[in-house]
């Protein structure tokens, strides 16, 4: 039995940056804090962060969770990072400081250079290497585009003055003083810069992007010594990290081919464990790195929706027709059953399948009588209906019964009404775990396996706790009268219909 022991999982996400404090071996969360920090628009389709604000929220969470769990710093016998994916640091190697803010995994400005590189012909090699389609959505031409915009980067980082990170690569800089740039290769697989079948930075992905390698971080296992901080009071080595949607799929203990989750949070991620060979998708899905334990990869096809708490959040800030995400739920039961507006969410373009950079929200079937239910309604039923579309291209590639049993996570599944819809659209079981915070156990489980704190993958999956299955309750014409209904609203939101 392993010893006992308490770990730190730290979720730095698009909108908050969490702590958890788990007791181990049995994976208990004992404290918890999170703070939320802005969010920056400058123009259509960009998203940007203050590095400064993932950094200082980072701590923060930190030393409050540590605080609220009665423990002393030097009683953490880890820490594992979890992170928002391809969002891209700059920064200057001398003094820690970024170029540039934070450009964020939805920021959408690199379109045009993406669209020039397919129409180059360039994708087959960059998904043959990377398993990834050219999409701004990765981190490379992100890279390139801080490098172009701010005077003397380039040259700077063709000097080796600059050094590029992922959050977690950002964070563990700063966590250890500069003394360690290094990542993981869940996080090194999101950049387009990666060979995911070899396992190392690939020079003709860096050429083609115009990224110098010497930038780039040294990649790691998931679960490792990454060094250690002392921020905190006290010594203390970070041992786990993983990208937020691999950690929440560790976290789910989707340790076996064919097991599948969908975590929502700002947007929704799905990941099917395919074993230990990267599977080419022909409906464009991701292939990606699940998780790398002992120098062995597992892999996963993934597929990605930009927008699902983030219309939630829109419904909040952008209409200012709730007051808390909580409410959405209910406001959407008051709409009228015998209507349905569809809102295709595509605020920053469209993920899985469609990948357009260029689509732009849309909604349809407005009357007279539509109403603040009924948009709440059609943002919680986008969720819904971008899962199909992924699910639907996911058993395209491997065959019915793929996903039979969704398990899912993250922010938004507190909406029962939602995760109802979800059932009902995919007219398939939806499972949720008693711990809605997979991301951060997953990142604890790595770094309390490090520690030798935690259990092997098959006694952790037993651990697995289901607090509640949504059953499917729609009847078969009315699920497909409106899916047929979402798929002509998302044929006419295409930049490019044709
Ligand atoms: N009860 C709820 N109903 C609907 N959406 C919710 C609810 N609670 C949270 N959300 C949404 O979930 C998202 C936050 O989830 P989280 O997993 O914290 O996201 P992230 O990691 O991307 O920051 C927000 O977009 C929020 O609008
Ligand atoms: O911060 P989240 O939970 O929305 O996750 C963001 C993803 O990692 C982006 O790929």
């Amino acid at each position: 039995m392993p010893a006992e022991g308490h770990i730190l999982a730290l979720d730095q996400g698009t909108t908050s940056t969490r702590a958890i404090i788990f007791r181990m071996p049995d994976l208990m969360p004992v404290a918890s804090a999170q703070q939320e920090f802005a969010q920056h628009y400058p123009q259509s389709g960009w998203v940007e962060h203050e590095a400064e604000d993932l950094w200082e929220t980072s701590l923060a969470v930190m030393r409050e969770a540590i605080g609220k769990a009665g423990l002393e710093p030097a009683q953490i016998a880890g820490i594992g990072i979890a992170n928002q994916r391809e969002t891209t640091l700059v920064w200057d190697r001398r003094t820690g400081r970024p170029i540039h803010r934070a450009i964020v995994w939805q920021d959408r400005r690199t379109a045009a250079t993406c669209a020039g590189l397919r129409e180059a012909a360039h994708a087959p090699a960059v998904a043959a290497t990377t398993g990834l389609l050219i999409d701004p959505y990765f981190s490379a031409t992100k890279i390139a585009w801080m490098l172009d915009a701010v005077p003397g980067a380039r040259d700077a980082a063709e000097r080796g003055e600059l050094a590029f990170g992922t959050v977690d690569t950002f964070l563990l800089w700063r966590l250890t003083a500069g003394r360690v740039h290094a990542t993981d290769a869940t996080n090194a697989a999101r950049t387009m810069l990666f060979d995911i079948r070899t396992g190392a930075w690939d020079p003709a992905m860096g050429e083609l992007f115009r990224v110098p390698m010497g930038m780039l971080p040294e990649v790691r296992d998931c679960a490792a010594a990454f060094g250690s901080t002392t921020v905190l009071g006290a010594a203390i080595p970070v041992l786990g990290i993983a990208g937020d949607q691999q950690a929440a799929t560790v976290g789910q203990a989707c340790f076996q081919p064919g097991m599948m989750k969908s975590t929502y949070g700002t947007g929704c991620f799905a990941l099917l464990n395919t074993g230990d060979a990267p599977v080419a998708s022909r409906h464009r899905l991701l292939t990606t790195i699940a998780y790398q334990l002992g120098g062995k990869r597992t892999y996963a096809l993934e597929g990605a929706i930009f927008v699902a708490g983030a219309a939630v959040q829109w419904l909040r800030d952008g209409l200012g027709i709730i007051k808390d995400a909580a409410e959405s739920g209910a406001l959407a039961a008051q709409s009228d059953p015998a209507g349905r507006l569809f809102l295709v969410p595509a605020f920053v373009g469209l993920g899985v399948p469609h990948w357009d950079a260029e689509a732009r929200g849309t909604i349809h079937g407005l009357t007279r009588a539509s109403g603040r239910a009924d948009f709440a309604r059609a943002a919680l039923e986008s969720v819904g209906y971008q899962t199909r579309d992924l699910l639907e291209a996911m058993q395209a590639d491997l065959g019915a019964g793929t996903g039979a049993v969704l398990r899912v996570d993250g922010g938004m599944v507190a909406s029962d009404w939602t995760m109802q819809f979800l059932a009902d659209i995919l007219g398939a079981p939806v499972d949720r775990p008693t711990i809605r915070e997979t991301t951060a156990l997953g990142a604890a489980y790595l770094a309390g396996l490090q520690a030798g704190l935690c259990p092997e993958p098959v006694e952790f999956a037993a651990h697995w706790q289901l607090e509640r299955r949504f059953t499917p309750a729609m009847a078969e014409p009315e699920r497909a009268a409106a899916y047929a209904g979402w798929r002509r609203a998302v044929q006419r939101t295409l930049s490019d219909p044709g």
